[in-house]
């Protein structure tokens, strides 16, 4: 995206080189540093976007706002008490804190539309699907979505959860009141399915990924453009869309 230039760069096994030579194109003269914190004092950024890995995702985040950038955070893992210490760093930082589970527009649409249904169905449950070898468990996706969700409300469970006669771990994990069932397996990439159902009908939500990147790109730059307008921390691409105009 033309409006925006690149400050710094991470990898600790190029620090010290430069981020086109590494990338095999000409000098760009972005010093590769060793730390998100390394790279932000090296040059100052107006926002840092963090794809990364959730064991370190809110370090890099606190470390950002401690040096007066706003953040993006697409990275999942991250936990609703993780989100409360974020929210309190930016305010007290006076910058904004983006994150979405999902940034692509399919699933904005779904967070969106999944919180109008709960407001309306008593019965709901969340899948998540993705690789075989995601590290974490929900899914941010999921885990947002559940949480949002059951923010709503408690879903209505019929049969108590703790009385199921079997293994009660099959009925999924509990994420804010809400079942979340995660799917780890070859082929799968990146899914979640909203399942809101009345007696005799049902309403399915899906959104549904294949392994290309991009579908997130446009939501993250959009995150990007408009966090500069925010303090403290807005969750969910949808919420920037369609609550914020
Ligand atoms: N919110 C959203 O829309 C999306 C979120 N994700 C999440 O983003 C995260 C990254 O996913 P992918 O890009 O698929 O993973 P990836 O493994 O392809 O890329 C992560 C990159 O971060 C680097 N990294 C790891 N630890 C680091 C550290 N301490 N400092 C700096 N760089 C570090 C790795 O070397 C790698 O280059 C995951 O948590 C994933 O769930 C992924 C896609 C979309
Ligand atoms: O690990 C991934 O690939 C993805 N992670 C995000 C998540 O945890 O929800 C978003 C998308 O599912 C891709």
């Amino acid at each position: 995206a033309s409006d925006f230039q690149v400050t710094g760069a991470v990898a600790r096994s190029a620090a010290g080189e430069d981020l086109g030579a590494v990338v095999g194109r000409k000098p760009v003269d972005v010093r590769i540093s060793a730390s998100v914190a390394e790279a932000l004092d090296a040059a100052p950024a107006d926002v840092l976007i963090d794809y990364t890995h959730p064991s370190v995702v809110k370090a890099n985040a606190l470390a950002a706002l401690e040096r007066g950038s706003a953040v993006v955070i697409g990275t999942s893992g991250l936990t609703a008490d993780d989100f409360t210490e974020l929210d309190a760093a930016a305010r007290k930082a006076g910058k904004g804190v983006v994150a979405s589970g999902n940034f692509a527009i399919t699933a904005a649409l779904l967070s969106h539309f999944a919180m109008i249904a709960a407001r309306h169905i008593a019965h709901f449950e969340v899948i998540d699907y993705a690789k075989a070898a995601k590290p974490d468990s929900p899914s941010g996706t999921a885990r947002e979505l559940a949480e949002r969700l059951g923010d709503v409300r408690k879903p209505q469970l019929d049969y108590p959860i703790e009385e199921i006669i079997g293994p009660s771990e099959t009925r999924g994990g509990s994420v804010n009141g809400v079942q979340v069932h995660a799917v780890r397996l070859p082929s799968y990439t990146a899914s979640v399915d909203a399942l809101f159902t009345v007696p005799g009908a049902r309403l399915v939500l899906k959104h549904d990924a294949g392994t290309d990147a991009s579908v997130y790109a446009d939501g993250t730059l959009l995150a990007a453009r408009k966090v500069s307008g925010v303090t403290g921390l807005i969750r969910g691409l949808d919420r920037l869309i369609f609550d914020q105009g």
